[in-house]
């Protein structure tokens, strides 16, 4: 490997800060802030902001796009008006950690000028002028303030990602600014060629109560100010969808990143991976190594011969520290990635492809990068979701390497040959292209567009995909026979949940156990409750047990969400919620549960309890009855349902796939007759998760239109 250039930076050091301390970090950040790319054109791409509605920017990774241009914006006076800045990531911890950023730089608290909302937690307030989101989050806002009002802009952030968030979006941002600059004293024109969503807004304000929607009719809108950025998209794709809207190339980075390639093809990408990292770690300067990993298991192994390989070098060269992240992991684990690492040790960070955009990892010099992904895809016909491991895009490469050079020159190591790179695709399939559009559907029909086929995406999804969503929505009762959004339907889209579970939410309480269901659904929409590390397997497995039901994973789940429940109530009466918090985090340390995703679960509970109420739903208990529930999971999940063959593999009624009981639920090995699930998943083989026992003529009882009585 070629040598390491001088390296001259100083690291930053957020911990225990004096007034001194704060002064001088107070001015480096400012000193940072003047030698960015961006900084040298402000002038200009204001001026460009303030001539042009809409306004592509590329500009290379690390540049400053996301830090900077909402401050500019702010500075020079986009919030005058009220609006505020509103800047979309795909990503949950990108718009937390460049929120922080960003509050930092601007001297400020998070929460007040500067804040961030993701689903379930909102750290904005009345003062907030630039607020970091999910895009899923904005296309929320959408459906409770369907001019986006309080925005004077939006910055679509990383939109090469083509999140199916960021691809519905861009269509409904592209309408909304139509609508907006025509509304003049509430009059909508709805003289829009090619859009709908001018007349479906106009009947949403005739035909609805809403108190919000009213004080659209009365408020005239200033124009929508849209942007849309990245380091790696096709500006002329996105120019061409805005009707020629101009795009400008934000020129030069703030240090150079060196790329290299490997001489002959990988044949193994761990290896590979754990030869580069002690490359680095013996033979390069200072600097800490970011490795993209293709997930969880893959992270965990590396760490494991990380270490292993560790203990065989002398004393002096182990100073090395490793820091998985990925989404599963509790959320305290996630930020130590983001801790500078003790003087003279080496942090090597073991990443799945959730560091990819956006995020800054202060020290980072080297990136390794084998040029793999996990990957979601679905197929509509087989109601199957796969993870897959697929070869990066070039532009994921790219912004890969960009994660290095962001506080000093870095190296990127590709683990492939540069011929290969070349055959990657230029970017990554949108996922509008490869997963189920149920909730997009729904939220569109909210919206008032109906005609969700002929909607002006950038790039149309699949037609079997939207006509197999229109058909489960319709078999859940959110669709009436001529395709239009019914009552019921209404209703499942004020949840902020999948249109499965939202539906479960609406029939538990007229079967009168809207508690339980609000307690299942909060612990089924988070990602993995138990935590089971690969080396304490066992002792996770015997944890479970405490909790596990002969009934199912809904009422495990619904047993450890009581549990927690009870023991944190009880901390509560003898310490302070803070003290009860913390102990609750040990309780969950001690019993393998991710703390970070039972606390989710927890403001999720929080938050759909405040939903259901609003909408007058009664929250009645069926208490220990647990017959009851699951006649209830039946009549709401009935859409997954698979009955036992005999060989003990499972036959899914809807679409004849044989599946099996995936090892982590409590039924694995118990086998019951007939089951329905909430996750299908196909690994090496084709997996149910959260599983429950029911009665197959419930489902000839309760879903009638769907099942009968077999021969
Ligand atoms: N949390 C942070 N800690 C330290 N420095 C940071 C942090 N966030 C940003 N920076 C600095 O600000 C620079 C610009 O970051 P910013 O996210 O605005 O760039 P960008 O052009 O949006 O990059 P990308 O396209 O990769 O998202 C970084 O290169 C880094 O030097």
């Amino acid at each position: 490997m070629p040598s390491m250039a001088a390296n001259n930076f100083s690291r930053n050091t957020h911990q225990n800060q004096t007034k001194g301390d704060f002064v001088s970090r107070k001015q480096k950040i400012e000193q940072q802030r003047k030698n960015l790319p961006i900084a040298a054109v402000e002038r200009r791409l204001v001026e460009e902001v303030r001539n042009n509605d809409t306004l592509i920017i590329v500009g290379e990774t690390g540049s400053g796009k996301t830090t900077q241009i909402p401050q500019y914006l702010y500075k020079w006076g986009f919030c005058r008006d009220g609006g505020i800045i509103g800047i979309t990531q795909p990503r949950r911890v990108a718009a937390i950690t460049v929120a922080k950023r960003v509050a930092e730089e601007c001297g400020v608290p998070l929460g007040q000028k500067v804040g961030y909302a993701i689903r379930f937690e909102d750290v904005t307030s009345g003062q907030t002028k630039i607020k970091y989101m999910t895009d899923g989050l904005l296309l929320r806002e959408a459906l409770l303030d369907p001019y986006l009002s309080k925005y004077s802009v939006i910055i679509v952030d990383e939109a090469h990602e083509r999140t199916i968030h960021t691809d519905v979006l861009l269509g409904l941002l592209k309408n909304v600014q139509k609508a907006r600059s025509k509304s003049i004293n509430g009059v909508v024109n709805t003289d829009h060629n090619n859009s709908n969503i001018g007349h479906a807004l106009e009947e949403r304000i005739d035909n609805q109560n809403d108190g919000i929607l009213k004080s659209c009719q009365v408020k005239k809108h200033n124009p929508l100010k849209l942007i849309i950025m990245s380091a790696s998209m096709d500006a002329r794709v996105f120019s061409e969808y805005f009707g020629g809207a101009k795009a400008v190339h934000v020129q030069g980075r703030q240090f150079p990143v060196d790329i290299f390639y490997t001489h002959k093809p990988e044949t193994d990408c761990i290896d590979a991976a754990l030869i580069t990292i002690f490359q680095i770690h013996l033979e390069e300067g200072p600097g800490d190594v970011l490795v993209f990993l293709t997930g969880q298991e893959e992270i965990e192994s590396v760490e494991r011969l990380i270490h292993e390989r560790l203990r065989q070098l002398p004393e002096c060269s182990r100073k090395l520290l490793t820091f998985p992240i990925f989404s599963s992991l509790p959320s305290e684990k996630q930020m130590r990635v983001f801790m500078p690492s003790p003087a003279g040790y080496r942090k090597v960070i073991l990443a799945t492809n959730i560091a990819e955009t956006s995020v800054t990892i202060p020290g980072i010099r080297y990136v390794v990068d084998p040029g793999l992904v996990k990957a979601r895809t679905y197929d509509p016909k087989m109601g199957v979701d796969s993870l897959i491991i697929v070869t990066t895009s070039k532009a994921q490469a790219l912004q890969r390497s960009g994660r290095a050079g962001r506080d000093g020159p870095g190296k990127c190591y590709r683990l492939y040959q540069e011929s290969f790179f070349e055959k990657l695709t230029d970017s990554t399939l949108p996922e509008i292209k490869r997963c189920d559009l149920s909730n997009v559907v729904l939220q569109l029909k909210a919206l008032g567009i109906d005609d969700v086929i002929n909607f002006d995406f950038i790039e149309k999804p699949d037609r079997t995909a939207v006509v197999n969503s229109l058909w489960s929505l319709y078999l859940l009762g959110a669709v009436t026979e001529d395709n239009k959004l019914s009552d019921v339907g209404r209703q499942m889209a004020r949840l902020p949940l999948d249109p499965v579970y939202s539906k479960a939410l609406i029939i538990a309480s007229q079967f009168g156990c809207l508690k339980e269901m609000l307690i299942c659904v909060a612990m089924l929409s988070v990602e993995s409750i138990f935590y089971a590390p690969r080396e304490k397997l066992e002792e996770s497995r015997n944890a479970l047990k405490s909790f596990a039901s002969p009934e199912g994973d809904h009422l495990t789940l619904l047993n450890v969400y009581r549990a927690a429940d009870e023991f944190f109530q009880k901390n509560k009466m003898v310490h302070s919620e803070e003290k009860a918090e913390k102990n609750l985090r040990k309780w969950c340390k001690d019993n393998y549960i991710n703390s970070r995703s039972l606390k989710h679960a927890r403001d999720i509970h929080s938050q759909i309890v405040r939903n259901v109420e609003q909408m007058g739903l009664r929250v009645t208990s069926c208490e220990d009855d647990t017959l009851l529930l699951r006649r209830c999971l039946a009549a709401s999940f009935f859409l997954k349902a698979a009955m036992k063959q005999p060989d003990g593999a499972y036959r899914v009624t809807l679409s004849g796939l044989i599946v099996q009981i995936h090892p982590s639920s409590v039924l694995f090995r118990a086998k019951p007759e007939c089951i329905v699930f909430n996750e299908l998943v196909h690994t090496n083989h084709s997996y149910v998760r959260n599983v429950s026992r029911i009665d197959y003529l419930w489902l000839v009882e309760l879903a009638p239109h769907l099942y009968a009585v077999q021969d």
